[in-house]
Formats: structure tokens, sequence, C-alpha cells
């Protein structure tokens, strides 16, 4: 939602008898379940001129500007009754913070532009580490190391998707704009147009590996959803790569756990199949876009047996490239020689 949202509902809310807390949620698809019973932290906005009258339990972790204020209004009883809701997760816990609407707006759209900002700064240094002979893996585990930094979302590859990342760095772009701060997140267009380069760059391995042209050729496509563990193909970039080698006259054939269905609505225009194999049966190139614990596994031995040719694109940096190589691959990495 874009920042302000709660404040201009807030009235129409009250003058119904009831009360407008601002409570956002952290959870990642795939781990819906485990991020909701035992989350990072609980986020309650609530109206700044009806501040809590309560304290929270552990004060230390509460950012309310006017958290400790006397006060006993609908906000307070909001808070009682979100504290009920997580008295689990605060039992055992978990940081709450208690903020004003405006910033519980701004903490989801803040942790979703961060992540996507980490995950395309590793892919730009990956476009970097691709003319350079470096290896972005190696580069991320270094870097990685450095507690303020961390290893988790420095992943390079075909970058991220989904129903949440894209839409929300847009949408807090163009908030921004609306607030007169444009400038403030003009980065994040470059997040962004980083991340969709990902995209393109794939497709432009698998042209390469193939001599320069895919036309004709047939293409396994392992992984149509977002990320693994999720049938979600909203903005996926596994599905965007299928669908683009499709349109440059490859005959994708495209396979997935959970996703066929989703991806078939959107682009009847692919073959898929559900069994690996299927897709894999003389394909001139494999492309691995979505990490799926299968494909992840794959033995490179069985593989070729099945396959004509032997480029293997990782979009994802999750095989073992020696292993492939070792069984004959021409295995082509994302940001790795
Ligand atoms: N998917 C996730 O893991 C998380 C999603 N969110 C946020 O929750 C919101 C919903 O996300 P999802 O459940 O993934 O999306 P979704 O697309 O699965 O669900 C959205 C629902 O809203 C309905 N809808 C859309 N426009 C509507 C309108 N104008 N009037 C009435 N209904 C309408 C759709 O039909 C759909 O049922 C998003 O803002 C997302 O950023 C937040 C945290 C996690
Ligand atoms: O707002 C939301 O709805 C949710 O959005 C994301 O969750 P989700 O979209 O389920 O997926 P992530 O696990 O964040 O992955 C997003 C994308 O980034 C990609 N990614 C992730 C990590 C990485 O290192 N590299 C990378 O490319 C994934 O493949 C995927 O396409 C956030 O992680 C959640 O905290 C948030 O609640």
């Amino acid at each position: 939602m874009p920042v302000g949202t709660a404040a201009r509902l807030r009235d129409d809310v009250r003058a119904t008898g009831a009360d407008l807390v601002w409570n956002p949620e952290f959870l990642r698809e795939g781990h819906a379940v485990q991020d909701t019973i035992s989350p990072d932290r609980i986020v309650y906005g609530v109206a700044a001129d009806d501040p809590p009258s309560s304290p929270s339990p552990d004060p230390s972790s509460s950012a309310s500007p006017a958290g400790d204020a006397a006060g006993c209004g609908a906000a307070a009883r909001s808070v009682a009754v979100l504290d009920e809701v997580y008295a689990a997760a605060i039992a055992a816990g978990t940081p709450r913070l208690v903020t004003d609407l405006a910033t519980a707006e701004l903490v989801k759209t803040a942790a979703n532009a961060f992540l996507a900002t980490k995950i395309s700064f590793i892919n730009a240094m990956a476009e970097i580490a691709e003319v350079a002979g470096a290896d972005v893996t190696q580069l991320a585990d270094a870097i990685g190391h450095d507690a303020r930094i961390g290893r988790a979302f420095l992943n390079a590859g075909v970058g991220f998707g989904g129903g949440c990342l894209p839409k929300d760095i847009r949408a807090v772009t163009a908030r921004a704009k609306e607030l007169g701060r444009g400038e403030s997140l003009r980065f994040l267009e470059e997040v962004d147009a980083i991340n969709l380069r990902r995209r393109e760059r794939v497709v432009g391995l698998v042209v390469d590996a193939l001599d320069g042209s895919v036309f004709g050729k047939k293409v396994a496509v392992l992984g149509v959803t977002f990320k693994p563990e999720s049938d979600d193909v909203r903005d996926s970039p596994a599905l965007d790569v299928a669908v683009r080698l499709k349109g440059l006259g490859a005959e994708v054939v495209a396979t997935d756990p959970q996703g066929i269905e989703n991806a078939r609505a959107r682009h009847p225009q692919l073959l898929y199949t559900p069994e690996t194999t299927e897709a894999l049966r003389h394909a001139d190139a494999v492309v691995l876009v979505t990490e799926w614990r299968a494909y992840r596994d794959l033995d490179p031995v069985a593989v070729a047996e099945i396959a004509r040719g032997s480029v293997v694109v990782d979009g994802r940096n999750v095989l073992d490239r020696a292993a492939w190589r070792d069984a004959g691959w021409t295995y082509v990495g994302m940001g790795r020689p």
C-alpha cells in the first residue's frame, strides 16, 4: 500500500466504531506458516495522535515515538488486541515495535526494497565479474562473511520476481514522485533495470552457446515459478526466459514441479511437461531458471544420455559445475567462469 493510505482511511474506519491499525506481515511464499508463527519482528502502526497507553512488554523493543505516553483510546485497545493475537510470538521474545501509521507502511516497503536492492547489487557485480573473469558466488561468500553485509539474498542469477518485490519497488518509486521526492528512490529504477537485464542475459547466454541462434533448437527450461516451493508464476524470471526463447524461434519445453498450470494459463504457446526427463529428451540446451531441489540434484551423466546437445546454462548458479563439465557439458553460469 502507498504510504499515506492508512491515514486517509482512518477517519472513515473510525466512523464505523472500528479502529485502523497497520500491521504489515513479512512472510515469504513457501514459508508462510513458519514465518507467521515465528516472525522476525512484529510491527503495529497506530495513529500518532492516539498513542497506546500501555508500554510494550519489553520497552526496549518499542520504537513508538509516543508508545509510553498516556492515553486509553482506540489505538491502545487495538494494540492490546494485537498483543493477544501475537501472544505466543511475543512470549517467545519476538521484537515488537509500535510505530505511527506512516512508519509501519514504510517498514514493509523499505524491507522489500532493501531485499531487491541486495539482489540487484550482487547481480550488478555479476555483470562486472562476467567481463573481469571473476566469480560472483565466491565474491558473495567473501563479502557475506562481513556481519554488516550478511550472505542472505546475495545469490546472483536470473534475478527476482514474484508478486511482491517487483511491484513494491515500482510502487514506492511512484509514491516518492507523488510526494515530491522522486530523486530519493530513483536508484530503485536502476535496481529494477539491473534485475530485468539478467533475464536478457540468460537468453543471450543460451543463444551464444548455441552458436548464435536458437531457431529450431529444442531448449529444456527447468522451472517456471519465480522461486522454488511455490506455484506462483507472477513476474517470474523463469517463465519470462522461456517466453523470450520461444519468441526467438526455439522449441521450448518447460517443466516445473508445481507451476505448469499457472504458466500454461498465461502462456499457452509454450510446451509443458511435468516430467523432467521428457523436457530433457533430445534437448539441444538445458536452462535451469528455478532452483528446485530436483533440478539441483540432476545427474549430469544421466542427463547427457537423454539430451542431444551438451550446453547447460545455470541461471541460478546452483549446479556443481565441475561435475557437469566432467560429464562433457559446456557449463555456463551467471557471473562465474
Ligand atoms: N504473497 C505474499 O507472500 C505476501 C503478500 N503481501 C501483500 O499482500 C497483498 C496481496 O498479496 P497476494 O495475496 O500474494 O496477492 P493475490 O493476487 O494472491 O491476492 C490478491 C487478491 O485481491 C483481489 N483483488 C485485486 N484487486 C482487487 C480489487 N480492486 N478489489 C477487490 N479485490 C481485489 C484479487 O482477486 C486476489 O484475490 C499484496 O499487497 C502483497 O504485497 C504481503 C506479504 C506476503
Ligand atoms: O511482501 C511480500 O509479499 C514478501 O516478499 C518477499 O517474499 P517472496 O516474494 O515470497 O519471495 P523471496 O523469497 O523474497 O524471493 C523473491 C525473489 O528473489 C529471488 N532471489 C532471492 C534471493 C537471492 O539471493 N536471489 C534472488 O534472486 C527469488 O528467486 C525470488 O524470485 C519477501 O522476502 C517477504 O519478506 C515479503 O513478505
